[in-house]
């Protein structure tokens, strides 16, 4: 969906910033050492869910100072809407994950489909383990039932966010604060 340019200029203009630059940079920072403290001898395969987690991710492995693959993964569920729908794999593993320890990485926990799926379907692929690093978890009670992250970088409130991968109708991905919607 292409927008006119007023058209997206006006959705960062009337954005609320929640999370600046520099508290973006520093709670990955933090991952980073979180990570790195449980997961430095597992030879792990890490994957960025596309595309939401390309900036995430972008600015996350180059703190991880230990040996690991890099690969990524498109599901997507949400589209241009604001609520999410049917999983669509538009991109599958292609790695061999047999006996392997996987580590996701993705922009935001929201109700957590997208996570179910993606570490039911790396399970049955065969991994040994599978933990999830997001930079956003948003608090609410819509949450599916057993999904969590095992590396957390903000815990947000229930609105619409967009920036550092988050899109809101296709747009503003390309920023590293986090903004809510106005209005939602
Ligand atoms: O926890 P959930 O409610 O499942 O939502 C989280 C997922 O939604 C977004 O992806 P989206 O479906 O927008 O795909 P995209 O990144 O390709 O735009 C986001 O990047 C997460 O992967
Ligand atoms: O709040 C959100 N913003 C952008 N993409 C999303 N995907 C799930 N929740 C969100």
């Amino acid at each position: 969906m292409t927008l006119e340019l007023p058209a997206a200029n006006t959705i960062i203009d009337n954005a609320d910033c929640l999370h600046t630059e520099q508290e973006v940079i520093a709670a990955i920072e933090r991952m980073a050492a979180r990570i790195t403290d449980a997961m430095s001898s597992s030879n792990p395969i890490v994957y960025t869910i596309m595309n939401g987690g390309l900036i995430v991710s972008g600015h996350l492995l180059p703190k991880l100072r230990f040996p690991l693959e890099c690969s990524y993964l498109h599901a997507s569920r949400y589209r241009h809407e604001t609520s999410g729908g049917q999983i669509n794999w538009l991109v599958p593993p292609r790695d061999d994950m047999k006996g392997r320890t996987i580590l996701i990485i993705d922009d935001i926990l929201d109700e957590g489909h997208t996570l179910a799926a993606v570490i039911e379907d790396c399970l049955k692929r065969g991994a040994k383990e599978v933990k999830v690093a997001v930079l956003v978890d948003k608090k609410h009670d819509r949450k599916a039932p057993g999904v969590t992250a095992d590396f957390v970088g903000l815990e947000v409130e229930d609105r619409f966010l967009f920036g550092c991968g988050m899109d809101y109708q296709g747009y503003w991905r390309n920023t590293l604060c986090i903004y809510a919607v106005k209005g939602l």
